[in-house]
């Protein structure tokens, strides 16, 4: 089942309907224990508690208390607890007090030698960037990757948006985000800054209000995209499973063809058709492609992927226009977003299923904006206005169908960042189009076997798109087996 990503307001909203277990304290008393948890987990593994030392930088609202009452939890295991507290007059009073029971230290810095740190400056109701006075306690830490202290957040990485993700400078880098009930958008959208996220079950409804304002964001969990992942049954032959025609490159360059079309015949077993003057090309690197050089001979698809190192003249916009006059589901990418931007008439009234495949460049050209700091409502708003899905490229893929749900997919690493890749991508996606899912499922499940592939291909080397695309049927593979289905 996928997994919902909450706002602040969503959060609040959840903890709110349980009533008696937020006014009465429960709920802080769940969270603050899972993060004293974390935490005893992470002292265990690197040497075990007693002894050792940890810090807290204490703000002045709930995220504070948290904190406060976790660090409670450390001293009465023998550990030695120093907190500092950016606004004592403030701070969390409850919390404040099982400190000092529990035998906490209060200083005005964080003192050296630390093995962890708590971040409880702000979580939810935290605004912009890491005032000063928090700041220049994380500053005097050295970073954890180079012996420093860990550092575990209290919900957020203080500085980081709770919504839109937007790291603020300065914010907290945390090696781990202790979460509860359910993760809030920013540990998608921000997840490099989060490092791992825990999530504590403190006995919310998780899942947060379906019908809340746009965007609503979830993730596809591994085995939902096994599940999506279109297998030949007992009764299906090459036509049956989708057919995907990819419009790509040109004789002169044909390495946008040959990528896009190679991921398009890894992803399914349906059959891909090839239009364009790279034929001869793609056929002697993929037998299986039934290739022409013109959409008169192309044959039935049930998918089109148009775009990829097409050109952008006069011919290239002549195909584009007729593919996009058809009612058969399109992605278009590349040169193909070029050409919309200049015409968006080829897609405002459009239908049939439609995919847009922007990197921040090409997002720019569509929308007339930068993506800006808020990527999530960058997508959600080009998707609504042009009532088409829009899938958002980056290290933290978005794909945003014009309803107001967003499906976001964390790469987990940056390898793919490479020249081709995102026609590997448009194949992938295009083939799934072709088998039937939505613009929307095929965007996130494409873009969680691309990223996987990358990391399989890559294995701490550089890579070029050639090995991503390699790797397509490995990460299918991994996905699968690794579900309940495989
Ligand atoms: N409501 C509840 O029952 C629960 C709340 N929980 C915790 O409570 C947090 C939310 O608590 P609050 O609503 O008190 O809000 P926070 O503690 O997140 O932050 C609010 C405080 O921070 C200050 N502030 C805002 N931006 C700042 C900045 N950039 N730098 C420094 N200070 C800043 C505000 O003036 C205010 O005093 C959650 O993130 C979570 O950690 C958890 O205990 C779970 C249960
Ligand atoms: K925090």
């Amino acid at each position: 089942m996928p997994i919902r990503y909450l706002t602040a307001d969503a959060v609040r909203q959840a903890e709110r309907a349980t009533g008696d277990l937020l006014t009465g304290g429960a709920l802080m008393r769940r969270a603050s224990s899972g993060v004293a948890q974390v935490v005893i987990g992470e002292l265990r593994a690197t040497g075990g508690c007693y002894g050792r030392r940890v810090g807290g930088v204490i703000g002045a609202g709930d995220n504070g208390g948290d904190a406060l009452y976790a660090l409670a939890v450390l001293a009465h295991r023998g550990v030695a607890c120093t907190a500092v507290l950016l606004n004592p007059d403030r701070a969390h009073p409850g919390g404040l007090a099982a400190f000092c029971r529990a035998g906490g230290r209060i200083a005005e810095t964080l003192p050296s030698g630390l093995d962890l740190v708590i971040d409880g400056v702000v979580g939810i109701g935290g605004r912009g960037p890491l005032r000063s006075a928090a700041a220049d306690q994380f500053a005097r830490l050295e970073r954890a990757e180079s012996g420093g202290p860990a550092i575990v957040a209290v919900d957020l990485p203080s500085g980081v948006d709770a919504d839109t993700g937007e790291v603020h400078d300065p914010a907290v880098q945390a090696t781990i985000t202790v979460t509860f009930g359910a993760p809030r958008n920013a540990h998608l959208l921000a997840a490099p800054q989060c490092g791992r996220v825990e999530v504590i079950d403190i006995g919310i409804d998780r899942f947060g209000p379906s019908d809340g304002p746009a965007p609503r964001l979830s993730v596809l969990a591994d085995d939902d995209v096994a599940g999506l992942w279109p297998v030949p049954g007992p009764d299906d032959d090459k036509y049956s499973q989708g057919v995907v025609g990819v419009i790509a490159g040109s004789a002169r360059y044909p390495g946008a063809a040959i990528l896009a079309t190679g991921a398009a015949v890894s992803a399914t077993s349906g059959m891909t058709r090839y239009v364009g003057t790279a034929a001869d090309e793609v056929v002697s690197h993929y037998p299986e492609v039934v290739a022409a050089r013109t959409l008169d001979d192309a044959g039935r698809v049930q998918a089109w992927v148009v775009g990829p190192g097409m050109g952008t003249d006069d011919d290239a916009l002549a195909v584009l226009r007729t593919v996009l006059e058809t009612d058969l589901p399109v992605l278009v990418d590349a040169d193909g977003l070029t050409l919309v931007a200049a015409h968006p008439e080829l897609v405002a009234d459009r239908r049939a299923p439609t995919l847009l495949t922007p990197h921040a460049g090409e997002y720019a050209r569509l929308a007339g904006d930068d993506v800006g700091a808020d990527r999530l409502q960058a997508a959600a708003g080009l998707a609504a206005k042009w009532q088409v899905t829009v899938l958002l490229k980056g290290r933290i893929t978005l794909v945003a169908d014009p309803s107001g749900d967003v499906l976001g997919n964390d790469a987990g690493s940056s390898w793919a960042a490479t020249a081709g890749a995102g026609d590997v991508l448009s194949g992938i996606a295009g083939a799934l189009m072709a088998s039937g899912l939505t613009p929307s499922l095929a965007g996130a499940a494409a873009a969680r076997v691309h990223g996987h592939a990358a990391d399989l291909a890559a294995r701490s080397a550089p890579i070029g798109a050639s090995a991503l695309l390699g790797a397509v049927r490995p990460a299918v593979r991994a996905i699968r087996e690794a579900s309940a289905i495989g």
